[in-house]
């Protein structure tokens, strides 16, 4: 019998007796793999999450716990997601169809993790903004962002750049790695102890797949051929999956993660932002109207220097990225309206025998 503890599973609720518990470890397109008390099965959803999923936010994806109908002949059926103590998701709007309109607003690609590993290598984009703007949708998780610079053999010295985000994010711990020499590898046994899960966060080429290759102590993950010219990898990963580690922890690859849009990340914002917004408490003026002001709390943060301008372009920039996507959102979700009042209104009509009676 497997121990579904050792896949991190903390016991929330009684398992009926009839379903076996289990966590998805694998998933691609819709057959799932799940790690259950009896072993590795290959499982598929049971009917009832297509009639009555509200959102694909509803369906399970990896990490999920998930209770199932086990079947030792063929796939067994999973009838339900428990509920997820973290997780990722994304705004997809990707070609859809206006009846699937409902399946476009938030795709959880990833869930019940414990640290988030915002992975950015020190070469050259290295970029603050953006290990700001994982930061900000780590926190909005649930799971605890650690950032990793990585590729510390790639520059001259790396403790000046590894101060500079150390002093910029001072409630999150920052390591310098390389996978390939193995240096500061040690230093991330802290957060990978058994039963622990965790996501890691980077732009493509950042070294995702070998950190993880190196964390595996073999090839699990095909490593990208950096394309000449602009240091850019290319995608390969085509599916999502949670790899046990030697050390007992596991980690969560995911591709749809890579460039993730921000997905209502007003509380993540918030937090990573508090001491700006902290100012609009001592303003008189509304959040979009500040430093043209006289009196404006913001502007006189930023004439002063107590407020970097660096800092509030960033908060600016993320509250816009967010904006956009929520706009987007609602436009979806009043388009959704929209056409189901339409198709009412047109049945209403037809039952009525059309326009000229
Ligand atoms: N010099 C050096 N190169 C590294 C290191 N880590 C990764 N690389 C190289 O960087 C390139 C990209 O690495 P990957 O691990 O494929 O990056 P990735 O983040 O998984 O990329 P995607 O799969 O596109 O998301 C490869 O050529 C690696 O060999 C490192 O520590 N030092």
């Amino acid at each position: 019998m497997m121990d579904l503890k050792n896949y991190g599973y903390k016991e929330r609720e009684e398992c009926p007796v009839d379903l076996v518990l289990g966590r998805v470890t694998e998933l691609r397109r819709e057959r799932y793999t799940v790690m259950t008390e009896r072993g590795e099965v290959s499982a598929v959803l049971k009917g009832v999450f297509y009639h009555k999923a509200e959102t694909r936010e509803d369906f399970p994806c990896v990490g999920d716990f998930v209770l199932l109908q086990y079947n030792e002949e063929e796939n067994s059926l999973i009838v339900k997601v428990l509920p997820r103590s973290s997780k990722f998701s994304r705004a997809d709007y990707s070609g859809h169809a206006v009846g699937y309109v409902k399946t476009l607003l938030e795709q959880v690609v990833a869930s019940n993790f414990d640290y988030v590993f915002i992975l950015s290598s020190l070469n050259w984009d290295f970029n603050i903004t953006r290990i700001l703007r994982y930061l900000t949708q780590a926190r909005q998780s649930g799971g605890q962002p650690v950032v990793i610079l990585t590729k510390t053999d790639l520059v001259e010295d790396y403790i000046l750049p590894l101060t500079e985000v150390t002093q910029s994010i001072p409630d999150v711990r920052v390591h310098a790695i390389c996978s390939h020499t193995g240096q500061g590898l040690n230093e991330l046994g802290a957060y990978l102890m058994p039963g622990k899960t965790v996501v890691f966060l980077g732009m493509s080429g950042v070294g995702k797949s070998s950190l993880l290759n190196a964390l595996m102590e073999k090839d699990v993950m095909k490593v990208q051929s950096i394309r000449e010219g602009d240091s850019r990898g290319r995608h390969t990963t085509t599916h999502r999956q949670l790899f046990m580690l030697p050390s007992g922890a596991m980690v969560i690859d995911t591709s749809g993660m890579r460039e993730l849009g921000l997905f209502d990340a007003e509380e993540g914002i918030r937090v990573s932002f508090a001491d700006v917004e902290e100012l609009f408490a001592q303003c008189r003026f509304s959040d979009y109207c500040h430093q043209t002001e006289p009196g404006c709390a913001v502007l006189t943060a930023l004439t002063d220097g107590s407020l970097l301008r660096e800092r509030w372009e960033h908060y600016l920039a993320q509250q816009h990225e967010n904006k956009f996507v929520y706009d987007k959102t609602s436009y979806l979700i009043d388009k959704r309206a929209r056409n189901k009042t339409k198709a009412i209104w047109s049945k209403q009509t037809r039952k009525k025998g059309g326009w000229k009676n």
